[in-house]
């Protein structure tokens, strides 16, 4: 796969492509089905295929403050991409300006003149261009007088995962709701994998051992989706080694008992003793095992501890 940061990056002699454009955060099920039906359309006409995405996320550039929780670093999505089987990766910088360019700019400047578009791929729900004024209709309109074909691709939904019986459509949003909610499970299940959150290993206040239980404590990225306060099964994945799945055992919280105030998100792994400090490490959230406790006592955290890691040991077995 072929990694693009602007347009100047574009090969000479560049032919024609099928593009799907969005943000694309978390690469959830919906995305997947998107992106796939772009793969296979490129496959048909024998064209490579292009995600096209942007960075910063958009509303932070139009709402300065409202970057929403981010599911996927830029990186992250771009390796959930690539195994999708995508010939190109193109990332355009959400700037203001790029904001101001109008629907019908957007598509003549952006897909026709620069990527030179056989077929767009896109939600229906798809909005583009100044004010988002542009939408899948007025995409059709367009690729008739451009000449591309444009598809306008049903939203993917699901069940929800022991609810009522209604159905819920897959998003960025929906999946943001539930890992805030400490919903991992439902995150899952619209991702169609665990929610990662990833992290560099850094030092705490160097108690974890003392109590039998040392912890990786991750920092996190700005915008990271962090899952609420509580506990939880996770998958443990090093960068230097990432087919290697360890079970951890992860507490995310202020550590009440000790009447911590910064929140952290550490992760007891199990059946390992190794030095994780300055790792680039990834958490997948697989199970919430409890809400935070404040025990009145050290030997009661330990107890529940003990309990946590017995049950992450038969959840991830
Ligand atoms: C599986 C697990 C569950 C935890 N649950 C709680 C809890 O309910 N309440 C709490 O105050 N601390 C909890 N902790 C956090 C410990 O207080 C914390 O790991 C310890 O203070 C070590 O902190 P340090 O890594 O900064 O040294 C938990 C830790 C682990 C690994
Ligand atoms: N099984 C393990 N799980 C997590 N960390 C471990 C483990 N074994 C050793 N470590 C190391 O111990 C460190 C945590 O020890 P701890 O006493 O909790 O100190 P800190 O407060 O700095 O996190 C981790 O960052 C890691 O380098």
């Amino acid at each position: 796969m072929q990694r693009w940061r602007g347009l100047e990056e574009l090969p000479s002699g560049w032919g024609r492509c099928v593009v799907t454009i969005g943000v694309f955060d978390g690469v959830h099920r919906g995305h997947q089905a998107l992106i796939g039906r772009t793969v296979e359309l490129a496959k048909q006409r024998n064209l490579p295929s292009v995600v096209l995405t942007f960075d910063p996320h958009p509303s932070e550039v139009l709402r300065p403050g409202s970057h929403p929780a981010q599911l996927t670093t830029l990186r992250r999505k771009a390796e959930l991409v690539e195994e999708l089987g995508v010939d190109v990766f193109a990332v355009l910088p959400f700037t203001l300006e790029l904001s101001r360019l109008t629907a019908d700019e957007f598509v003549h400047e952006v897909l026709v003149d620069r990527l030179h578009v056989a077929a767009v791929v896109v939600g229906e729900n798809f909005t583009f261009g100044h004010k988002a004024a542009g939408n899948v209709r007025l995409l059709t309109e367009l690729g008739r007088r451009f000449g591309f074909a444009t598809y306008g691709a049903e939203l993917q939904g699901d069940a929800v995962p022991n609810g009522e019986p209604v159905e819920i459509t897959f998003s960025s949003t929906y999946v943001r709701s539930c890992i805030d909610a400490g919903d991992v499970t439902a995150a899952a299940a619209a991702l169609g994998r665990p929610h990662r959150l990833e992290g560099i290993v850094v030092r705490g206040d160097g108690r974890g051992r003392d109590l039998g239980y040392p912890t990786a404590n991750l920092s996190t990225p700005r915008f990271a989706a962090v899952p609420a306060d509580g506990v939880y099964a996770a998958w443990f994945v090093r960068a230097a080694d990432p087919g290697k799945k360890l079970a951890s055992a992860v507490s995310v919280g202020s550590n009440p008992t000790f009447s911590g105030r910064e929140r952290t998100v550490e992760a007891f792994v199990l059946d390992v003793e190794e030095d994780f400090y300055g790792q680039h490490v990834a958490l997948d959230f697989v199970s919430r095992l409890r809400d935070q406790i404040r025990f009145t006592s050290v030997p009661d955290l330990v107890a529940q501890i003990d309990d946590d890691v017995a049950r992450t040991r038969a959840i991830l077995r």
